[in-house]
């Protein structure tokens, strides 16, 4: 118990630091926040990547709402605490915390770990990453292996950056502690690497399931997520229980929205999860089109 709070007291100075140092950062930070939110995927990402081709936005569509579901129930299992809460309850026991500021993006109504927003910008930037290898990079005979090589590092390399960016601008609102953002960078790498990885058994497996299946793993996700919620309430632990210190510390009313709940969150994944599995025919087809082009390409001219 007291591992988890020198954690989080070192956590917490870590983000006063930040906010103290870097103090004009609103702007920068805040849009961070916003583009990497699991709600601007579902609402912006998988439209915009619809527009390039509709497998790459069933990808991203699969993998954002495998991200957040998964996410949401690690949040229920590990009940971690926020830092813009727990720096208010521990001064109640007479424990001296950094002062942190909050914002109009800090009061996040979910438990704290891991960040659902480095889970779910690691998965997504995880299958982009994939897709460019998979479609552009590899195929592309007239790059050097050398060349290859660089642009997969190049791609790496982007990757990292960005998720260490999503997690400063989640410390910077004091939503998160440092370690929360770690462990959802690895939940995210491991989201991304069962889905579309090319030594997964499940990559794309989405593709190759008929909508029937699909409709059937939909049902036992939304099931699952009913099941953790009843879990909870049967083992006596409201599940609500951050949604109340959520209210209670934050210091205005308005920067409380109901599309931060853990079930606000759940509901979206398991429509979704229906979504794909009943537009799974379409993309069966479009599928198929892409292989009967490709081999026409590779035969022509005869
Ligand atoms: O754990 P984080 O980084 O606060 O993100 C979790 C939540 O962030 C909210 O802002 C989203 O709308 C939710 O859908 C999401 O699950």
């Amino acid at each position: 118990m007291s591992v988890t709070r020198e954690l989080y007291k070192f956590g917490a100075s870590s983000i006063a630091s930040l906010q103290s140092r870097l103090p004009n950062s609103d702007g920068f930070f805040f849009t961070i926040t916003k583009v990497s939110d699991p709600a601007y995927a579902f609402s912006v990402l998988v439209p915009l990547a619809a527009g390039i081709h509709t497998l790459l936005a069933a990808d991203l569509l699969v993998a954002s709402l495998v991200a957040e579901w998964s996410n949401t129930l690690l949040k229920w299992l590990l009940m971690e605490d926020r830092p813009y809460w727990w720096v208010r309850e521990v001064e109640l026991t007479g424990l001296r915390t950094p002062t942190l500021r909050q914002t109009p993006l800090t009061c996040e109504t979910g438990p704290g770990s891991p960040s659902g927003h480095v889970m779910g910008a690691t998965a997504v930037m995880y299958v982009l990453r994939e897709w460019i290898e998979h479609y552009y990079i590899i195929p592309h005979e007239d790059l050097s292996d050398k060349k290859k090589r660089a642009l997969n590092l190049l791609s790496w390399t982007f990757l990292i950056w960005a998720v260490v960016f999503v997690s400063l601008s989640r410390l910077y609102v004091a939503t998160h502690f440092p370690h929360q953002c770690v462990l959802g960078f690895f939940f995210g790498l491991m989201v991304g690497r069962l889905l579309v990885c090319k030594t997964s058994a499940w990559t794309w497996w989405w593709r190759r399931g008929s909508w029937k299946r699909l409709l059937c793993i939909s049902a036992l996700l939304t099931s699952i997520s009913i099941s953790a919620y009843w879990f909870q309430r049967a083992l006596g632990i409201d599940p609500q229980w951050s949604v109340r210190l959520a209210f209670k510390w934050c210091e205005h009313a308005e920067y409380l929205h109901v599309d931060t709940t853990p079930l606000y969150s759940l509901v979206r994944d398991s429509g979704a999860a229906i979504g794909v599995a009943l537009s799974s025919p379409v993309h069966s087809l479009l599928h198929l089109e892409r292989i009967v082009q490709s081999t026409i390409n590779s035969h022509w001219p005869p």
